[in-house]
């Protein structure tokens, strides 16, 4: 199974203060080193962390293919265009989310998502499409040229630590989810057969198939077990695990639960 780093929250980091460190470039060289497969970056509509710059050099840089998140907003395509990362795969976007809180609605995009699929054919960029993991949705991204999916794993790992770790009794506890835990236990057996489902789907209608979305390195054990998902693309929980043992070794310990 391959492996994407994320790497939005080193630049979240800087942002933090306004200042020049520390720089996603410098990132870029210690994702190969470590053995992982690509970079992942989403260029958000506000850049309230990657910025076009950012962008830029990643993409020249990388000596792995770049995958570029984004959203189907016009500026941006341009955007992407001109970049030419290796890889778009675009997402929905909302200004005031903390972060990405759900799949494209590619049956209500679908003329605009087919539209940029050949205008990124045309510059040999692939295309993938964020989706949650619903038949409709898997059938309409299929529908509009685009070679990937990649499922949106969010649901799954909200209520995985909602069940398995402090986040209820935190500040963050999501109130949707606070549920006794056998009705939770329910819920975790429904999504993740949901993703497992959509999986075998996608790639059965001849789609490469991607997940990823509040991974870490407790809940991406049973997600390894699907074996039609061929990418992972995690961020968050292996910067985190940075502060405390590397950046390398973060990503080398989610390597070794993946391989
Ligand atoms: C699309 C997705 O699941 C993530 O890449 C997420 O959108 C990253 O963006 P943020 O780092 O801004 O949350
Ligand atoms: N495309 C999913 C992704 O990049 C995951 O990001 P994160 O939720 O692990 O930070």
């Amino acid at each position: 199974m391959l492996l994407g780093i994320n790497i939005d929250h080193i630049a979240v980091l800087r942002e933090a203060r306004k200042v020049n460190d520390p720089d996603p470039l410098d990132a870029i060289s210690l994702v190969k080193r470590s053995g992982a497969d690509q970079i992942t970056i989403h260029l958000r509509e506000d850049r309230r962390h990657i910025n076009d710059d950012d962008a830029s050099k990643i993409i020249q840089n990388a000596q792995l293919p770049v995958n570029l998140e984004c959203s189907i907003n016009e500026e941006i395509i341009e955007k992407v265009l001109e970049l030419r990362p290796h890889r778009a795969t675009l997402v929905p976007e909302k200004r005031e989310e903390v972060t990405t809180e759900g799949g494209l609605d590619v049956y209500k995009n679908q003329t605009r998502i087919t539209d940029i699929a050949k205008r990124l054919a045309k510059e040999h960029i692939e295309l993938s499409l964020f989706i949650d993991p619903t038949s409709a949705m898997i059938e309409a991204s299929q529908q509009t040229g685009a070679q990937w999916v990649e499922l949106h794993t969010g649901l799954y790992a909200n209520i995985y630590a909602m069940l398995y770790s402090n986040l209820s009794r935190s500040a963050h506890s999501i109130k949707a989810l606070e549920l006794d835990r056998e009705s939770l236990h329910v819920k975790l057996i429904e999504a993740t057969h949901e993703l497992e489902m959509a999986a075998k789907y996608a790639h059965q209608l001849g789609l490469k198939v991607a997940a990823g979305h509040g991974l870490n390195y407790h809940n991406v054990k049973r997600i390894v077990q699907i074996k039609e998902i061929c990418e992972l693309n995690i961020g968050q929980s292996i910067i985190a695990r940075s502060v405390f043992v590397g950046f390398e070794s973060a990503i080398k310990e989610m390597l070794g639960l993946l391989r």
